[in-house]
């Protein structure tokens, strides 16, 4: 009680010394009015008469009153409150420090509930976030690992702006950290590499230890983009980048007054981007669109991402980029790189493990890939890994064996092998109660060969359209039913359509859109046989920068009109390796 005295009189004198200050800087009252309420300092009556006031500063002045008016008691939990929901009164911190408060037994005695949007906000993003990145999705869609019982290191390599080496990070951990930055003034960190190294997996390992507050980063707001939605927008499609952050992610419910947004553009260090697949952007001359420099401006969401990535909006927000090898990037944006290198043999057997449970699987499957170094160098790159893998798991499942066909196995074998995974489970829907079924290989193949040829069909028109997303009617058109689309093959994105239109769809990966287009090509009679090879003629093999196969462009520039769609464009390549390649 003694203590309780002693307090007494400097909180109600701490409020009347620093009312003006109060009065300028308090913005987030509903936290504040909710805890007083609850303890019964005010009642409903008092919260009205404070929320009719005109202004936020009249509103901070009504609560000043009210609670000095109360006594002691209410001034103290007044300032236990800020004190308590540092996370909404982050301005407040060093005045807290200037007045040296300390909180009284009885203080702590009292409950605050964080009923501050911004923090509300907060949680409800890492929520939303956890539940997003548990789990990778298979490609058959069927089944869903959880991440962290499959998620294992790549090998990162540190890069200077020369793209020399230096040296490899330890842990994740450290990508957000300063630890070979080599431009400063760089805002983005990015992270490239060949398809299927990992690279979105990556961030969604990121995302997922941020949700779980595992993550070493001052960031309370975590925005995620796939760089690929941005192409859904109509050239001519505008919006704010309030829009952008809060529809493409998480919208705040309870934030009447735009506290939210507001907080996010006062303290835009607080904030943490990743963009997925900038390679993915279907627009010539990236680098050259017009930026936008103020938040209130509608621009399209292209523009939008160039600005934040080049510090022109939310200066000080920490962005990580992700690109295939080869996509060009000004300099002056990076801030460091870090390019991924695949599995190690010592992730690779850390993969193994996890994968396969039963340690007589684990040695079958190394002998298997010691036996076969294209095999086992295929497994360097997780993509190639996880199909390897997992048609290991559908021989032994199938046949009792983990032996493969051939000795030598290609990429054709693989994707087959692929295609031949995902034609099963069409075929046998109800999990069956014998492990050995009697269809074989060829079976299976002949009856899948309609869908087979219809995803083969869709493929090669995306393939020669340029174009990776494809709308309900192109699905049907190829002939393919409703069925078809449980199988796998294709996966839905709908959730970021925008305009609410119907679904749309891409499939699992462009690799295997590659794979697909080869087999229409090779599957139709009536070509000539010249036209198996149409896009060797399209598709340089020098290394250029990746260039992205779309005729999209908003501010036409003469520059980008120079190269053809096509050119140097890897999923051409695998298509014509595929063609070339294959005795079907
Ligand atoms: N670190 C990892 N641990 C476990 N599995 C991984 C890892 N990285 C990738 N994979 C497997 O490889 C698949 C492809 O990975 P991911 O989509 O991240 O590749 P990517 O580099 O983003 O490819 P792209 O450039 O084609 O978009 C994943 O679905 C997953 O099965």
């Amino acid at each position: 009680m003694g203590q309780m005295e002693e307090a007494k009189a400097p909180c109600l004198s701490i409020l009347t010394h620093h009312r003006e200050l109060l009065v300028s800087r308090l913005r987030s009252i509903q936290c504040i009015l909710d805890n007083l309420l609850a303890c019964g300092f005010v009642c409903e009556e008092d919260v009205e008469i404070v929320q009719r006031s005109a202004t936020k500063t009249d509103q901070v002045r009504k609560i000043l009153e009210l609670v000095q008016c109360k006594g002691e008691e209410a001034c103290e939990y007044f300032i236990y409150i800020i004190y308590k929901v540092c996370d909404a009164y982050i301005d407040f911190q060093p005045w807290l420090k200037e007045i040296n408060y300390t909180p009284s037994s009885d203080a702590r005695a009292m409950v605050v509930v964080n009923t501050d949007p911004i923090s509300r906000y907060c949680e409800r993003l890492r929520h939303e976030m956890s539940r997003d990145t548990s789990f990778i999705l298979s490609y058959g869609q069927r089944e869903e690992t959880r991440l962290e019982d499959l998620y294992t290191d790549t090998q990162m390599e540190l890069l200077n702006d020369r793209n020399e080496s230096l040296g490899f990070l330890e842990s994740l951990e450290q990508l957000l950290g300063d630890h070979a930055v080599f431009n400063p003034q760089g805002e983005t960190i990015y992270v490239m590499g060949d398809a299927g190294v990992g690279k979105s997996i990556l961030l969604q390992k990121l995302q997922n230890l941020w949700s779980k507050k595992e993550l070493q980063t001052d960031a309370i707001f975590f925005f995620k983009f796939r760089c690929r939605m941005l192409s859904v927008f109509k050239d001519t499609d505008q919006i704010s980048l309030r829009d952008l952050l809060f529809k493409y992610n998480c919208y705040p419910d309870h934030d009447p007054d735009n506290e939210v947004f507001d907080y996010i553009l006062r303290f835009p260090e607080k904030v943490l981007f990743t963009f997925d697949g900038y390679d993915e952007i279907q627009m010539h001359d990236l680098m050259n669109v017009p930026e936008v420099v103020s938040p209130e401006v509608k621009a399209h969401p292209v523009q939008l991402l160039i600005s934040l990535l080049c510090g022109k909006l939310l200066k000080g927000s920490q962005k990580v980029l992700t690109a295939r090898t080869g996509t060009e990037i000004q300099s002056r944006v990076i801030r460091k790189k870090v390019a991924l290198r695949g599995f190690s043999p010592a992730h690779l057997k850390t993969y193994i493990d996890l994968h396969f449970k039963e340690q007589e699987h684990r040695a079958l499957v190394s002998v298997q890939l010691d036996a076969s170094p294209h095999l086992c160098g295929l497994c360097s790159t997780p993509l190639f890994c996880w199909i390897v893998l997992k048609s290991f798991r559908h021989l032994h499942t199938m046949h009792d064996s983990f032996h493969l066909p051939e000795t030598c196995i290609t990429f054709t074998d693989i994707f087959l092998l692929l295609s031949e995974v995902l034609l099963s489970r069409a075929g046998s829907p109800a999990p069956s109660l014998l492990k050995k079924t009697t269809r074989c290989v060829s079976e299976t193949f002949k009856a899948g060969l309609r869908p087979l040829a219809a995803f083969a069909k869709l493929a090669l028109q995306g393939m020669e359209r340029g174009r990776f997303i494809y709308s309900q009617e192109e699905i049907t058109e190829c002939g393919l039913a409703e069925e078809d689309l449980t199988m796998g093959f294709l996966r839905p994105v709908s959730e970021y359509d925008a305009s609410g239109s119907p679904a749309t769809f891409e499939l699992l990966h462009i690799i295997l859109q590659s794979f697909l287009a080869a087999f229409a090509l090779v599957l139709d009679e009536q070509a000539a046989a010249g036209s198996i090879l149409k896009f060797f003629t399209e598709c340089s093999r020098k290394s250029e920068p990746a260039c992205r196969p779309f005729g999209f462009c908003i501010c036409g520039s003469s520059k980008s009109n120079e190269k053809t769609p096509f050119e140097t464009n890897e999923h051409l390549q695998f298509t014509n390796l595929q063609a070339s390649c294959s005795d079907y």
